[in-house]
C-alpha cells in the first residue's frame, strides 16, 4: 500500500487557536476515509494541514514526493451576471483543450454540461463541475470539504457513487470531511473522528459492529448515529492541551487505546475537566 500522507504528532494552529493537538493521521492509495466531528473541531485545519495550506506548530507532515492533490471546494461563489459556460470556466485561469474538458466532465458524470451557463446550473451539477475541476489535476489525492453542502440526499448519494467510480477508474484516495452519517457509513473505508485531536478512528462497518464500539457509543441505529453524533465539549488551555468535558457514552473516561485495532481512542493523556 502506498502512503500518500503521513502526519505525526501534529499541532496546528489557527491564529492564536489550537486547532488540532497531537494528531497521527495518515492516508493511502485508493482508500477513502471521512472525516467527521463537531463544527469547529478542526476538520478544515485538518484538510489544509494535509494540502500543506497549513504547517503544523509541532510534529510532521510527510507527503509522497510529487503527490498531486484535487480539492473540491464546499460552494464557490459566482457572480450570476457573469456569463462563462462550463468549458470556459474548467479553462480558467488557462484555456483548455476542449477535448480535456469533455474528458473530466464525463469522469465527473455530466458529459453533457460544457457548453451551459455556469450560473444556470443546479447545484448538484455545479459540485459536479467542481468535481469535475479537481479531475483535471490527474490527482493522487482527491479532497473534499463537505462538497454535498445543500444537496439533497439523492444528489449527494449519487454525487458519492460518482466519488467511488473515479477511485475505481483511477486509483486515487479519497479525503473528505462529510456530515451525512449514510455517506460516513457506505462510502467509506475508514472514518475519523475529530475534536480538536483524534477522538476515534476506524473503518465503519466494522466500528459499527464491533462490541468494543457497542460498548462506547449504543448499538443499533442509535450506535452508529452516535458514532457521528456524540457530543463533544472541550477547549485547549494557553499551552493547547485538552480540557476534555464531553459526553461520548463513555461508561469511564479511559482514552487509553483499545486492544482491538477496529475502535482505537487516541487521545493523548490530557487533563481531564469535570
Ligand atoms: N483563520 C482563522 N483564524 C483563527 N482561528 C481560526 C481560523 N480558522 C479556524 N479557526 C479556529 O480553529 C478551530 C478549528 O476550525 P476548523 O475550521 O478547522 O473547524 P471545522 O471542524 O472545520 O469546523 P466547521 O464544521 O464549523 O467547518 C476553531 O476553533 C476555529 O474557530
Amino acid at each position: 500500500m502506498e502512503r500518500l500522507v503521513e502526519i505525526a504528532d501534529a499541532s496546528v494552529h489557527q491564529g492564536a487557536t489550537v486547532a488540532l493537538t497531537g494528531v497521527d493521521f495518515h492516508i493511502d492509495r485508493g482508500e477513502i476515509v471521512t472525516v467527521v466531528g463537531p463544527n469547529g473541531s478542526g476538520k478544515s485545519t485538518l484538510m489544509k494541514t494535509v494540502i500543506g495550506a497549513l504547517k503544523p506548530s509541532a510534529g510532521a507532515v510527510k507527503r509522497k514526493p510529487g503527490l498531486r492533490i484535487g480539492y473540491v471546494p464546499q460552494k464557490l461563489q459566482i457572480d450570476p451576471t457573469l456569463p462563462i459556460t462550463v468549458a470556459r470556466f474548467l479553462g480558467l485561469p488557462r484555456r483548455l483543450p476542449r477535448a480535456q474538458a469533455l474528458e473530466v466532465l464525463e469522469q465527473a458524470g455530466v458529459p453533457d454540461l460544457a457548453d451551459r451557463q455556469m450560473a444556470r446550473l443546479s447545484g448538484g451539477q455545479f459540485q459536479r463541475v467542481l468535481l469535475a475541476r479537481a479531475m483535471l489535476e490527474d490527482p493522487d489525492l482527491l479532497i473534499l470539504d463537505e462538497a454535498t453542502q445543500g444537496l439533497d440526499q439523492p444528489g449527494s448519494a449519487a454525487f458519492y457513487r460518482q466519488i467511488e467510480e473515479i477511485r475505481q477508474a483511477k486509483g486515487c484516495a479519497v479525503l473528505m470531511v462529510s456530515h451525512e452519517l449514510h455517506v460516513v457509513m457506505a462510502a467509506s473505508d475508514r472514518v475519523v473522528c475529530l475534536n480538536g485531536h483524534v477522538c476515534c478512528h476506524g473503518a465503519p462497518e466494522i466500528v459499527a459492529s464491533a462490541p468494543e464500539y457497542r460498548a462506547l457509543f449504543g448499538s443499533g441505529t442509535g450506535g452508529a448515529l452516535a458514532l457521528y453524533r456524540h457530543d463533544h465539549d472541550h477547549s485547549h488551555d494557553s499551552e493547547g492541551n485538552c480540557l476534555h468535558d464531553h459526553d461520548c457514552g463513555h461508561q469511564d473516561h479511559d482514552h487509553t487505546p483499545k486492544a482491538d485495532a477496529n475502535v482505537t481512542s487516541l487521545a493523548k493523556p490530557h487533563a481531564e475537566a469535570h
